[in-house]
């Protein structure tokens, strides 16, 4: 009999019912029976501000050194906490289909953006959500908060007249009901890959004709996966990591074109950059996949490099 799957999770509820999903869809296509592996990582344990603890990777680092040991073979993150310098070793061989990325507005009596009180406080940890916050309300008051999503609603009830999160994860979670206004993107671009999951495995796992391996190709939803290879790529061309305030969504049409839409703000809101491009996809055939995915982050690229030229770097202080 083949071993069980063990598929690996931070500890949080929003991490246990997204990867629950993921490794009963592997489960169901195949991939043999399966068992949840709890893994604490620093963003788990430590407390502070996200950008005090370093921003990028606290989340996942655990995760995938467990990968690397052997304690697990398959780890399902929430791809925009993902670094995006590759892990040696791993691959992300699946992104299923993406929920809704979208932010979402949480206040206080039902109210949408417009309707929040003048100098309303609005609590977020993301400078992404802060600046454009302030962009639209330059009267708001935004408090950094941060902690599991309860205890970011619960603010609501105490001291704060609002919160956002992303809505993908309140969707995980059940808690629609807190949802009082679904922002736009023109006013809120999401983080790139807001409401995508990666499935990251062992290099060696991810091909062949093994059942992980096609289970794994079986989950992967090729518009999501392109969609999050353009924006991931415009983040690491403008060296930007997750604290940074930089927005991107991408979308793949009908007709096999992907459009990327991204925002670089500065840190107060006072002023942004915007840029759209769109790209024709190469009609993959079976045997070269890797070419539609090379031109998926090209776009991501070439858009980065524009923003850039535009004054993206000195505007949202990045190191680029
Ligand atoms: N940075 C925290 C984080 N990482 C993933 C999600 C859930 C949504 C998603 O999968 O994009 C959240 C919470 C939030 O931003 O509100």
């Amino acid at each position: 009999m083949p071993h069980t799957l063990r598929v690996g999770t931070r500890a949080s509820t929003l991490a246990l019912t997204q990867t629950g999903h993921v490794a009963d869809a592997l489960t169901a296509l195949g991939a043999g029976e399966h068992e949840l592996v709890r893994v604490r990582t620093d963003g788990d344990r430590l407390t502070g501000s996200l950008a005090s603890l370093g921003g990028t990777g606290v989340f996942v680092t655990a995760l995938r050194d467990a990968l690397l040991d052997g304690r697990c073979d398959v780890a399902v993150h929430s791809f925009k906490d993902l670094p995006t310098a590759p892990a040696d070793g791993l691959v992300v061989a699946a992104v299923p289909v993406r929920e809704d990325p979208c932010d979402a507005l949480c206040a206080r009596d039902g109210r949408t953006l417009a309707e929040l009180p003048e100098g309303a406080s609005v609590g977020t940890g993301s400078p992404r959500r802060a600046a454009q916050l302030l962009a639209a309300r330059p009267d708001l008051t935004v408090v950094d908060i941060r902690g599991n999503v309860d205890t970011r609603l619960r603010r609501i009830e105490d001291d704060l007249d609002a919160v956002v999160l992303a809505r993908a994860g309140l969707a995980r979670l059940g808690r629609l009901d807190a949802v009082t206004e679904a922002l736009p993107f023109a006013v809120m671009t999401p983080a790139p890959a807001q409401g995508a999951l990666a499935v990251e495995v062992r290099a060696e796992e991810a091909a062949g004709a093994a059942p992980l391996a096609r289970a794994l190709a079986a989950l992967d939803h090729r518009p999501t996966h392109l969609a999050v290879l353009a924006e991931r790529a415009l983040l690491s061309r403008l060296e930007a990591g997750c604290a940074a305030p930089v927005g991107a969504y991408a979308r793949v049409g009908g007709d096999d074109v992907l459009t990327l839409d991204a925002v670089v703000l500065r840190p107060d809101g006072t002023a942004s950059l915007r840029r759209t491009a769109s790209a024709t996809l190469p009609a993959a055939p079976a045997d070269e996949p890797a070419a539609t995915a090379l031109a998926a982050a090209a776009l991501g690229t070439r858009l980065a490099e524009e923003l850039l030229d535009a004054g993206a770097a000195a505007l949202a202080g990045l190191a680029a």
